[in-house]
């Protein structure tokens, strides 16, 4: 049994497996410009965040129904599950979808469908987060929430993803300041490529809740002593940063000096279906190749329930803490 885990940082357009975009592209008359699934995994070599989205928007192609959506979310739940988690808050990106031509209803409905019974099916509590894409307009961000508020008993929060560099958040203030009167929790990636001001431009006006990476907050003393002292949760994810090179290698990673700095980290697993490994598989990864005591792999586990949002819900918050704290390694 693996450590019992919230997973914070996911996106579900990053979950799809090769063998199941091709099942999706002949389910829907979908042609992909690779020949079978080793040859699309030959393209998994990313030089940067850009070249990943590249492939990354590209294969979303295959996602035309509902029944796409939840088959989608449902394949992620069932390996999620088998990797010890128990509540996951997932990002999906609607403009990509809408960009397509489908509409709302179809890419919320259809993760719902799967989402609404994870429970049940899966023993995985679920969220949802609506991410803007940050290299689209703050109009196109504005249309995206009119577009959601249908839907909004199914949202939790909205977060900020796609390229980042040249996309700071300032952009983005209207739209954060709208979803937070309509009750929606804030998050956004900040200093995954981008600088640290990033970070701190975010905090100040989008009013985010958790830093989704926050890698690059170690270029800055001050930012660091900051997020400490405001308890701001970071949700790492240590295999992306190695696939798109935003560390060297794991042994590189900063995640045992953050830790030591006593910043609140989590461990996630980003787009696992394109950087080699699910939630526990980063566990592990950091485990081996960071030498994290059990202690340290504890305090990642307690933290990713403490930085969820689970406060409608603290009784389960309890309950998944107590199951961390009688974990045996
Ligand atoms: N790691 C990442 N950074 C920014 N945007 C993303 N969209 C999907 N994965 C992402
Ligand atoms: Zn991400």
């Amino acid at each position: 049994m693996p450590l019992p885990k919230a997973e914070l940082h996911l996106h579900v357009e990053g979950t799809l497996e090769p063998e199941l975009a091709f099942d999706l592209a002949a389910r829907n008359g979908v042609k992909l410009p690779y020949a079978d699934t080793d040859e699309l995994r030959e393209a998994y070599r990313f030089e940067d965040l850009q070249s990943f989205l590249n492939l990354y928007y590209e294969l979303m192609a295959v996602l035309r129904t509902e029944r796409d959506f939840e088959d989608l979310a449902d394949a992620y739940l069932t390996r999620a599950a088998a990797q010890g988690v128990r509540h996951a808050e997932i990002f999906f990106d609607p403009q990509a979808h809408l960009a397509r031509g489908l509409d709302m209803g179809t890419v919320v409905e259809g993760l719902w469908r799967a989402l609404g019974r994870s429970e049940e099916s899966h023993g995985i509590s679920t969220r949802l987060i609506l991410c803007f894409l940050r290299d689209e307009s703050a109009d196109s961000a504005l249309e995206t929430l009119e577009a959601a508020r249908p839907y909004l008993d199914r949202i939790t929060g909205i977060g900020l993803d796609s390229a980042e560099v040249g996309h700071p958040p300032a952009k983005f203030r209207q739209v954060y300041e709208t979803a937070a009167a309509l009750g929606l929790r804030r998050v956004a990636h900040a200093g995954e490529e981008g600088p640290p001001e990033y970070i701190t431009e975010a905090l100040d006006l989008l009013g985010i809740e958790r830093v989704d990476h926050g890698l690059r907050c170690m270029e800055d003393p001050e930012l660091v002593e900051r997020l400490v002292r405001e308890r701001v949760p970071l949700t790492l994810c240590p295999l992306s940063n190695v696939r798109l090179r935003t560390v060297d290698t794991l042994a590189d990673h900063p995640l045992p000096a953050m830790l030591d700095a006593g910043l609140l980290c989590t461990v996630n697993s980003d787009d696992p279906a394109y950087f080699g490994g699910y939630a526990d598989d980063n566990f592990r990864a950091v485990r081996e190749s960071l030498g994290l005591t059990e202690d340290r792999l504890r305090e990642l586990a307690r933290n990713s329930f403490l930085a969820s949002f689970l406060e409608d819900d603290e009784e389960r918050r309890a309950r998944y803490l107590a199951e961390v704290d009688a974990y045996v390694f």
